[in-house]
């Protein structure tokens, strides 16, 4: 069941379009995130669900209820949504509790015990109720951030790059306990990030916008795996992609003949590997021979576990970019090494 629908949105700032027909359904329980370069419009869809700003034209629905239809709107008080922004935004003269607590009524029956509930949502210890942020960490300050919007009960949380301002090994953790906080609640989850990897870790559906238009949306694994454009799949991670004669369900490309996902495709193509899918052995050179594909060791950029090792194919022109694959530091052959690449699993043919 869909809790939120999006339909055909616009928006513009004077003579820049920012939003250009966005069309996103959001199912209740879910966690959404929409990822995209810089100034490509995540914010501004993000403060249209809010209702912090207004669409030229579309709609916005939440549970049935039309909250915006252009710029006929219910004003963002009045939604019950939660909105948690980039740098938490926690009141700096109030304590904890007095931020946690900023939207109940003073004289609220139980108010004490509703913000030690929210503290305790958040893992946060109530003998830090009485600090000021500045007197807390980046992820507890989050976290104080997270337990304000809470106490609201909204059904929709939004998060705005909560955790780009943590520090790497505190925000993989910041992040999956709060996945897990808002899924243990029911509370459905729409995180706006510029961090592919931070989008397809938490979300269960993932959208990327591009210059005001959402291009493509699905489950993490559809777009790493089938992403629609060079553009796309190279903005989720890594790529190589090759030219390549498709059909049958397989490519005849610079690695030899291999599987692709799409059986029914055939011609001219562009094929997408992601680097993780080739396997490195270094071998005799003695032992080359047109069974099997194989390359020289050129560069290795050496990373600790992954290491990204540069391969030229034996036969491919100096003009040719090598390929950059993926290996363990404990497996990585030497520069100068031959080696034999293999493919494991299927390409990708790009629609276009
Ligand atoms: N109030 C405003 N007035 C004029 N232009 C604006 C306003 N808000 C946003 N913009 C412009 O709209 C475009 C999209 O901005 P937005 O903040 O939505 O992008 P974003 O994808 O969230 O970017 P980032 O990842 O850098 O936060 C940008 O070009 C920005 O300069």
């Amino acid at each position: 069941m869909k809790l939120l629908e999006i339909s055909a949105v616009r928006k513009s700032y004077g003579a820049v379009t920012v939003l250009d027909g966005i069309d996103l359904e959001v199912p209740a329980g879910s966690r959404t995130a929409i990822v995209g370069p810089s100034g490509s419009g995540k914010t501004t869809l993000l403060r249209i669900i809010a209702g912090f700003e207004f669409p030229d034209s579309g709609t916005v629905t939440f549970g049935g209820q039309r909250l915006a239809d252009g710029p006929d709107a219910v004003p963002a008080h009045k939604r019950g949504i939660g909105f948690v922004p980039q740098d938490g935004a926690l009141f700096p003269h109030l304590n904890v509790a007095d931020n946690v607590g900023f939207g109940l009524a003073r004289n609220m029956p139980g108010r004490a015990d509703r913000i030690a509930e929210l503290m305790d949502m958040v893992s946060l210890d109530t003998a830090m109720l009485q600090r000021r942020p500045h007197e807390l960490s980046g992820g507890q300050q989050q976290r104080v951030a997270l337990a304000r919007a809470l106490a609201q009960r909204p059904r929709l949380m939004l998060l705005d790059e909560p955790f780009s301002a943590l520090d790497t090994g505190l925000r993989a953790a910041t992040r999956k306990a709060v996945a897990q906080l808002l899924t243990s609640a029911g509370i459905t989850t729409i995180l706006v990030t510029h961090d592919q990897s931070e989008a397809l870790s938490f979300a269960d559906q993932v959208a990327v916008m591009r210059a005001g238009q959402l291009v493509q949306v699905g489950t993490p694994m559809a777009l790493y795996l089938r992403p629609r454009d060079p553009a796309t799949a190279g903005f989720l991670g890594d790529t190589i992609v090759l030219p390549a004669q498709v059909g049958a369900g397989w490519a005849d490309c610079a690695l030899g003949r291999i599987a692709v996902n799409q059986a029914d495709r055939s011609g001219a193509a562009q094929i997408m590997l992601r680097p993780e899918q080739l396997q490195l052995a270094e071998v005799p050179v003695e032992s080359v021979d047109a069974t099997a594909c194989f390359g020289e060791v050129t560069d290795i950029d050496f990373g600790g576990p992954v290491c990204v090792v540069s391969v030229r194919l034996l036969g491919a022109s100096s003009s040719t970019a090598p390929l950059q694959v993926r290996s363990p530091g404990i497996h990585v052959p030497p520069v100068g090494a031959t080696v034999r690449v293999a493919v494991a699993g299927s390409a990708h043919v790009f629609d276009r």
